[in-house]
């Protein structure tokens, strides 16, 4: 395991203007943890990820951080229309380490991952905004892997998937996680989605209602709580 990765929020609130979104948040990450994060619409969920990569700053609160690598693929993907990139470029720009001109070496790791993401090898020449929507979040996804994050950040990844990828999609995440030893945090609207036994789920509506186990979270909603 990679050491010293750990993700602590002290009392956080997270404002637009006068609006606060989220409120008094408190809670601790630990290295190799698969943190799933639900909730209603609007409930702060996005907003919570984006002062964890350094997007929002705290109107209250403390968040320490001790990972070096965070990897975030947002929800809303943006590539403007005549972005002058192919798909490999795209891609390469995840690198550690980038040349020039993309080595043969490294064309065949971006290659392997497009397979592996089941993806076609010929559209690593089309120019990345003629993807479609799920395409281009598989290059995203691939783009931030390569990028051998400490914290895979992941806002709803498959929104944009067919079903029948989706099962796979997760199933291979579990895999890259163990080769990786990656910490994951993921937003999701289906907690079937990314569950193992020992993941931790945080329920949030502007407060966190509930942080804890996948298996304990059973009981909380049992009690009359549900997600949305
Ligand atoms: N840039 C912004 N400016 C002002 N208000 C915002 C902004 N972004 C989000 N909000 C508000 O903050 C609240 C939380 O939004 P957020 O996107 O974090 O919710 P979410 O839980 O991720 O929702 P969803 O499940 O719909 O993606 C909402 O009331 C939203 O309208």
């Amino acid at each position: 395991m990679k050491k010293d990765c750990l993700i602590e929020y002290k009392n956080v609130s997270l404002s637009y203007g006068q609006t606060e979104a989220v409120k008094h948040a408190s809670f601790v990450v630990h290295e190799g943890d698969i943190l799933n994060i639900i909730g209603p619409n609007g409930s702060g969920k996005t907003t919570l990820v984006k002062s964890l990569v350094g997007e929002l700053k705290p109107s209250k609160g403390e968040i320490l951080k001790s990972c070096k690598r965070l990897g975030y693929v947002p929800q809303k993907l943006m590539i403007k229309r005549n972005f002058p990139l192919t798909v490999q470029e795209f891609i390469y720009t995840g690198f550690l380490k980038q040349d020039l001109f993309i080595k043969p070496k490294d064309a065949e790791i971006i290659k392997a991952w497009i397979i592996r993401m089941k993806l076609d090898p010929k559209i690593l020449t089309e120019p990345i905004h003629t993807l479609s929507g799920g395409q281009l979040q598989r290059a995203y996804i691939i783009r931030t892997i390569i990028s051998k994050p400490d914290v895979l950040i992941l806002d709803e990844p498959t929104s944009a998937l067919d079903p029948s990828f989706r099962e796979q999609f997760y199933e291979l995440l579990k895999t890259i996680k163990e080769e990786l030893q990656m910490t994951i945090i993921h937003i999701t609207h289906d907690l079937t989605d990314l569950v193992l036994e020992n993941s931790l789920v945080m329920y949030i509506d502007q407060e966190i209602k509930f942080y804890g186990t996948y298996i304990d979270y059973h009981q909380f909603e049992h009690e009359g709580h549900h997600h949305g």
